[in-house]
């Protein structure tokens, strides 16, 4: 590692640490330009897609730095599979959390304060950077010229969780406050952020214009295949369940897919084979479990239920289980081996699940949020390879979730508190509106590639504006803002640049659309 007060004083060899310390082979697009100005000593700014590799961006510049980087990251599962992965390598990495001894603290904090700490990086959450104790520790490490960088992960979570669940992330904004002389260079990563979160973030972290630098890559991931499947609204005297019809419709699919592989793969599509991994999220624990039992009783299908009623021990086996690179395929009951494995889990299985072998994601109802939608679709073909993404939708299905974020509202209006307390509620359920508003924009839309109507939604466009560094084209980071569909801006990878605008409206036609969209944007606004 560097040695020598905070930042390296030589310009160091980027692809000597990368090969050396992280074992890759090259840098992505735009990770070698955001580590450079990070090392330069800028507050920092990265929207890139899922998986595109942020942990680095801020990873590889707390390794070639001396002092103490502080990664803040929201979710225990997220910062140990990051700490595990860095001690694997060889990084002095340390975390602080709930289930940090008190013996391994105090170690931790003699490092920290010792004026040449041997941690590169600390992780921590938001909840610890507000107690008085750690700011003190903080403020001395400051002093001492030992703190290189602060570093936000999932920054999104400044805004969606800000303003009521977890109040300590509008605290963060006691960093740029305090620690000013010198101001601590501020590195916030996310993959989904509206232009209202992006403000939110920029203002909460007070990062100035003058020493910021912006980066970003399309919100659209360009391997993943982005597709609506419409289903019929379900009649009382109807013989068929809605849940029937998307059994149905996805194993159809998933018989597709297996027909393909098998005439791709002749005789090789055998028993060796490690299974196809699939998410399925649904919205109800329930639903998980008796999803996961039906779908499992089907011959090639290995489903397990995943949601946050279950033990963690059991969380943790069934992850790991799933995660590994070759999935188990012998079961029990002399069933041949599956062709697919699929976890049908509730949104407690998201943000950082890092499996590369993920081929599809499936939303069996309507995404309460675009951000969660993309953040979850994101799980899917993080080894760079073709993914899909389905979504399964009908407007009684999205006029369900409207009604419900509907009461959520209303109860945030009952309840007590205070005045700045219920504003800051009711912002957050402003928030959830606009950002399910975009769920339904992107569902119905049957004129605009997927893939440019993700990077629209996001507001892609206008982080251009802000002058934020992109990749080149080859990447696809290019403005695509295609609806020819005679040469596709995602090349055929959606369901719109495939089948073309009147083929994909016939299919939309199937769903009884009872109500027009706009009358639906009206209805969910007189609600607020
Ligand atoms: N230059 C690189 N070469 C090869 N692999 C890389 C490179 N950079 C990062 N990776 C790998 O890519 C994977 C995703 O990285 P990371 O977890 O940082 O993604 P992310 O951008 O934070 O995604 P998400 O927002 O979905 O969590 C990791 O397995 C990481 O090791």
């Amino acid at each position: 590692m560097a040695s020598g007060g905070g930042l390296p004083q030589r310009k160091p060899d980027l692809d000597f640490y990368l090969h050396r310390v992280f074992r890759k082979k090259s840098f992505r697009p735009l990770q070698r330009e955001v580590i450079l100005a990070a090392i330069e000593g800028h507050d920092v700014f990265l929207q890139a897609s899922t998986s595109f590799g942020k942990s680095l961006c801020f990873q590889l510049p707390a390794v070639i730095s001396s002092g103490l980087t502080i990664v803040i990251c929201p979710l225990l599962a997220l910062m140990t599979d990051q700490v595990n992965a860095l001690q694997a390598i060889g990084v002095p990495v340390q975390t602080i959390n709930s289930s940090t001894a008190l013996a391994e603290r105090r170690l931790i904090m003699a490092d920290m304060l010792s004026g040449h700490p041997r941690t590169r990086l600390l992780y921590v959450t938001p909840e610890l950077c507000q107690t008085d104790s750690f700011r003190r520790n903080l403020s001395i490490v400051h002093r001492q010229g030992q703190l290189t960088r602060v570093a936000i992960d999932e920054a999104h979570c400044i805004s969606e969780w800000g303003h009521d669940f977890r109040p300590a992330y509008q605290e963060l904004s006691w960093f740029r406050k305090n620690l000013d002389n010198p101001p601590v260079p501020i590195t916030a990563v996310t993959a989904t952020a509206t232009p209202r979160v992006r403000a939110d973030i920029i203002n909460v972290l007070g990062l100035n214009f003058a020493r910021l630098k912006l980066f970003n890559t399309p919100s659209a991931r360009p391997n993943i295949h982005y597709e609506v499947r419409y289903l019929a609204n379900y009649d009382e005297d109807d013989d068929f369940s809605p849940e029937d019809l998307r059994v149905d419709d996805l194993l159809a699919w998933l018989k597709t897919v297996k027909r393909r592989q098998e005439a791709r793969l002749g005789g090789q599509a055998s028993a060796s084979r490690t299974p196809m991994s699939g998410i399925v999220y649904v919205g109800l624990r329930a639903t998980s479990e008796e999803l996961a039992h039906r779908l499992d009783s089907d011959e090639s299908i290995s489903a397990v239920a995943y949601h946050a009623g279950l033990k963690a021990q059991d969380r943790v086996r069934i992850q790991a289980m799933w995660t590994a690179p070759r999935v188990q395929v012998q079961r029990n009951g002399g069933k041949p081996p599956p062709t697919f494995s699929i976890i049908v889990a509730t949104n407690a299985f998201g943000m950082g699940i890092d499996n590369s072998h993920v081929r599809f994601v499936v939303h069996w109802t309507p995404p309460r949020s675009f951000e969660g939608f993309v953040q979850e679709s994101g799980r899917a073909g993080r080894d760079g390879r073709a993914a899909a993404s389905i979504v399964y939708y009908n407007t009684q299905e999205r006029d369900r979730i409207a009604d419900r974020l509907s009461r959520d509202a209303e109860n945030v209006r009952n309840r007590g508190g205070s005045k700045a307390f219920v504003a800051g509620l009711l912002k957050n359920q402003m928030a959830r509106r606009e950002s399910y508003e975009k769920v339904v924009r992107y569902c119905e839309s049957v004129s605009k590639c997927r893939h440019a109507l993700i990077k629209d939604l996001f507001g892609d466009y206008e982080l251009e504006e802000m002058g934020s560094q992109q990749p080149l084209p080859a990447y696809g980071g290019s403005k695509a803002q295609g609806l020819d569909h005679a040469t596709s801006p995602c090349d055929f990878a959606c369901d719109f640049c495939k089948e073309g605008p009147s083929a994909l409206a016939r299919r939309k036609s199937k769903m009884d659309v009872g109500q027009a969209l706009y009358e639906f944007m009206v209805d969910m606004s007189m609600d607020y």
